[in-house]
């Protein structure tokens, strides 16, 4: 733990703190850990490292002093509600989300919403400032805090800064669509390293970087962990690279070993009447994550008789998102509206084709539908990772089980022997629906046994290691080498 007084020597900034305050009924308050994978991907990290976390109690108007919670330091930010509402489900989730995420919904251009974000990006630079200890590695995470690098360059030129977007980066005909859009490139520039999931997304900002800012760039192909590419900023090179995000497979592995995992996963199948089949979909409630596709597809399985609805059923553990946002409001809806559909026309009394939990659910439960679930329905129409998909993997060390998965999400890349489809194309969907309902049993483990190699050889510390290594490698010659 850092000396408050001098400051902490590794500092890792996001939107959210890692978890997230809440008031009872009664006024007193708690915490509860946040939501979403960017948080069950640092928490390892920030604990192994002993660092300070900088980031929003998810909660408007709190004032709250920096304070330590089981072992964590913890820096929060205050957000007004006006900010919540402008910089947070305005800038941040109706437009930046929907842009780098293909537009699946239109994403909207509000002056006042960007001047909230610049505001609030102010804010995290300065509390990052004052929590950092001399010639600190200041770690800022995601898409809500690109400004973040550029400010806090200025404001303390003696620190390291690493930047990752945790959200795919777009390529360049949407992102011109921006009309900030070469503040938020300089922003960026601001970092000594900038990291996305995939090389297409670097690949995609060093083109921008070219056209925007007018920085000489390289021009190779950018590697998976290696081969970084690099932005010449004056004096200050600025390296760019691809580390796709991990889970902390081997905790997740040994607990679903565990005889209470086990023990709960029969007692779920009993719980839902012993189907022959349970598919399995976990997520946030987000329109990225295309849960109405796999509702979809598994409607149409039914009508044309390719499934049996006394056999095979779905299990939907949706976690609430953004709830103020319209465009979640009117996906929720259309989903409760898809789950009575279907178990209107094919369940029976007490026995619900699709089981649909609008809640999150704790983690060794959560595990344990993993380890109950024959199929796990991975079906995004783009994502920038998609950790579910691996803590999947990483729960069957039994061999069994079997992943559909979008092609569209990150993890795509990574686990190669899922059933992979095409999310925009619903024939592709079921097609892979019914490849995993009916693989034959060494099948279904010998690609079980190939994808548990890829996630648990390639885990969440080798992730962050692998960002913070070459964080702290100081650059090479520059290969920065073309306008
Ligand atoms: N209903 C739920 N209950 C509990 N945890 C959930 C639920 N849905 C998702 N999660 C957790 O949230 C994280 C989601 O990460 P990821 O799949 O990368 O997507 P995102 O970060 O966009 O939500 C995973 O760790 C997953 O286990
Ligand atoms: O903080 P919220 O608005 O409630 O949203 C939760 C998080 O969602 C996003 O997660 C992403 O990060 C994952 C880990 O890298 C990745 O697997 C997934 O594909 C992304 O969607 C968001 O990027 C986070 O900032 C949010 O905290």
């Amino acid at each position: 733990m850092a000396d408050a007084s001098k400051g902490s020597d590794f500092v890792v900034v996001a939107n959210r703190l890692p978890v997230d305050m809440e008031t009872s009924a009664d006024g007193s308050t708690r915490w509860k850990r946040s939501p979403g994978g960017l948080v069950t991907a640092l928490e390892p990290i920030l604990r192994a490292n002993k660092g300070a976390w900088v980031g929003w109690p998810g909660v408007p108007d709190v004032e709250v002093e920096p304070f330590v919670e089981d072992e964590l330091e913890l820096c929060p930010v205050t957000l007004s509600e006006r900010e919540v509402a402008d910089y947070y489900e305005g800038f941040s989730n109706a437009t930046l989300w929907p842009l780098y995420h293909d537009v699946i919904v239109k994403p909207v251009y509000d002056r006042a919403w960007w001047n909230a974000y610049v505001e609030v990006n102010r804010r995290f630079a300065e509390t990052t400032s004052a929590a950092a200890a001399e010639g600190a590695t200041v770690w800022i995470q995601d898409y809500q805090l690109q400004l973040v690098p550029k400010m806090l360059r200025m404001l303390r030129p003696d620190l390291t800064i690493g930047f990752f977007l945790h959200i795919p980066f777009p390529p360049v005909e949407l992102f011109m669509q921006m009309p900030w859009r070469t503040e938020i490139v300089e922003g960026l520039l601001g970092a000594d390293l900038i990291g996305f999931h995939l090389p297409g997304g670097a690949q995609n900002f060093l083109y921008l970087a070219r056209r925007l800012a007018g920085q000489v760039t390289s021009r190779g192909s950018v590697g998976i962990r290696s081969r970084l590419g690099s932005v010449q900023v004056g004096f200050r090179t600025v390296r760019v690279g691809a580390f796709p995000i991990s889970i902390d497979s081997g905790d997740l592995d040994v607990k679903s070993r565990s005889k209470a995992v086990r023990d709960r996963a029969k007692e779920i199948r009993k719980e839902l009447g012993n189907p022959k089949r349970i598919m399995l979909g976990v997520d946030r409630l987000d329109y990225t994550k295309g849960i109405d596709v796999r509702l979809n597809a598994f409607r149409e399985l039914l009508e044309e008789d390719r499934v049996d609805p006394a056999q095979n059923i779905i299990v939907q553990l949706a976690t609430p998102s953004r709830e103020r946002v319209e465009s979640y409001k009117a996906m929720r809806g259309e989903i409760e509206q898809q789950v009575g559909r279907i178990n209107g026309e094919y369940g029976q009394v007490g026995h619900p084709v699709v089981h649909y939990l609008h809640r999150p659910i704790p983690r060794d439960d959560l595990i344990a539908y993993f380890v109950a679930a024959d199929v796990m329905l991975v079906t995004p129409l783009r994502d920038g990772m998609n950790l579910v998909a691996k803590e999947y993997v990483a729960s069957r060390s039994d061999l069994g089980g079997a992943l559909v998965l979008s092609e569209f999400t990150g993890a795509a890349a990574e686990l190669r022997q899922a059933y992979l489809c095409n999310p925009h194309d619903l024939d592709s969907v079921k097609d892979a629906i019914i490849s995993a309902l009916e693989q034959p049993a060494e099948e279904g483990r010998r690609h079980m046994r190939a994808m548990r190699r890829q996630v648990l050889a390639h885990d969440v510390d080798r992730w962050a290691r692998a960002f913070l290594n070459a964080l702290s490698d100081p650059p090479q010659d520059s290969q920065a080498t073309s306008r």
